[in-house]
């Protein structure tokens, strides 16, 4: 089955119940997990790209395009995810933080071919030498969701990655980011506590268990 699926996916911390999803995401489609702070959002991404701290304890199966990869190594997985506090390497250009995203069989002109495609189709040409630190942050956000899909993910993770822009940005942000996402037909899971970043997913809307709360 093509997209996402979380197949009675928990985890628990000691006694404690943390996550308890039951879901897929079809591809295009955007689901939010939202729920108070605490509630085990983060732990859910965790999860579902096998980072998971000491401690916790998961079960089930994650399903990606009918791929089992529970058991894989993170980057193996080929889920991509966004966090709030994405930063760039500092002591790369734009062009150098997007090359990290590339994987290394793409070499030489090709390379920069495609570093050069995401700048443009991020609005952002002609930056591939500037210093992250000239960039504004609704810049540095653009560039980081680049690298993210120049990975070629098949499915999109998003921590709170709107969190820290101010409102009209944030919206702004929003949209490339979830236009894009859709345009490359990947299954994503949004976590938020902000029923604004819900509302503009305009999917499904689900806690991270049960008695979590939206
Ligand atoms: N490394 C850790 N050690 C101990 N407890 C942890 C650790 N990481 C998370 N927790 C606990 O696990 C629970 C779920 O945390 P999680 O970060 O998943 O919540 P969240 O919903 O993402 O919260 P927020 O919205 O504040 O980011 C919380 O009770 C938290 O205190």
């Amino acid at each position: 089955m093509k997209g996402l699926t979380l197949d009675r996916l928990r985890v628990t911390r000691g006694d404690t119940p943390l996550v308890a999803l039951d879901l897929t995401v079809a591809p295009g489609e955007v689901v939010t997990i939202m729920g108070p702070s605490g509630s085990g959002k983060s732990t859910a991404l965790a999860a579902i790209i096998g980072r998971l701290g000491q401690g916790f304890r998961a079960s089930g199966r994650i399903l990606l395009d009918g791929r089992d990869v529970t058991d894989l190594p993170t980057r193996a997985r080929r889920i991509g995810i966004l966090f709030q506090d994405d930063v760039l390497f500092p002591h790369l250009s734009v062009g150098g933080n997007l090359g990290f995203g590339l994987p290394s069989s793409v070499r030489g002109p090709a390379r920069r071919a495609r570093i050069e495609e995401a700048l443009a189709q991020a609005d952002l040409a002609g930056f591939a030498d500037r210093d992250p630190a000239t960039l504004s942050g609704g810049q540095r956000a653009r560039v980081a969701l680049m690298r993210t899909l120049l990975a070629e993910p098949a499915a999109l993770l998003l921590d709170e990655p709107f969190g820290r822009l101010d409102v009209d940005l944030r919206a702004q942000i929003r949209s490339f980011v979830l236009d894009r996402a859709r345009r490359e037909g990947l299954p994503v899971i949004l976590v938020s506590h902000d029923p604004e970043d819900a509302a503009a997913a305009g999917g499904r809307i689900v806690a991270p268990r049960p008695s979590a709360g939206t």
